[in-house]
């Protein structure tokens, strides 16, 4: 069973919150809404959910989870980002707002915003290989890509024209589109396979 030695957390700053702890909460996940550093030193492993990556950001600093969510990822605390949740794994963001950082992880570069004004939002069917049949319905909104995959790096979904929307590198994992509007669960227990399986023991505080 998922979280055996610990909580799973949402990072609840902002964003859909909600959607990820009932999809965890159905696999079985204990969960923890993660908003201070004792909160971060409780979970064996994260979600960072959609919303607005530089609202996440600035009210991380505000709440004092920055630097303790980046030593915990750094530690190998296992981790799934959705959209804006992405964005925030990546280790650099193209298109963010003056001053925005993100937490890192994941040896990608990704666009906000990819597909631009004209098409904001979107679905499309989705075959993710390491998942299998049936393919997911994906729910794009002011999605990111992934436009640079470092070599550590897998590639796990892309969009029919070849842009990569899902990706995955040791214990993290992030996809611009939200499978938890959809209630399809399979992302979402990868990543609580990725927690059964992780040797993360945790950080000291700081
Ligand atoms: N649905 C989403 O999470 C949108 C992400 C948003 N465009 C951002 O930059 O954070």
């Amino acid at each position: 069973m998922a979280g055996s030695s610990g909580p799973i957390g949402v990072l609840a700053l902002q964003g859909d919150v909600r959607e990820h702890r009932s999809i965890l909460e159905r696999l079985g996940a204990e969960v923890r809404l993660v908003r201070s550093p004792d909160d971060v030193a409780a979970i064996n492993g994260l979600v960072i959910p959609g919303g607005e990556s530089s609202v996440i950001d600035k009210l991380a600093r505000v709440f004092g989870v920055r630097e303790p969510l980046r030593t915990a990822i750094g530690a190998g605390l296992p981790v799934y980002g959705t959209c804006a949740g992405l964005i925030l794994l990546a280790d650099e963001v193209l298109d963010g707002i003056v001053g925005q950082v993100s937490f890192g992880g994941l040896d990608v570069s990704v666009r906000r915003n990819a597909f631009g004004s004209q098409a904001d939002s979107f679905e499309t069917e989705l075959m993710v290989p390491v998942i299998g049949a049936p393919p997911m319905h994906a729910v794009f909104i002011r999605a990111p890509v992934v436009e640079r995959v470092g070599p550590g790096v897998e590639t796990i979904a892309m969009l029919s024209d070849g842009r990569v929307v899902a990706v995955r590198q040791g214990n993290i994992l992030g996809s611009s589109f939200h499978p938890e509007m959809t209630n399809d669960g399979r992302f979402h227990r990868l990543f609580l396979d990725n927690v059964d399986r992780s040797q993360y023991q945790g950080t000291v505080a700081g």
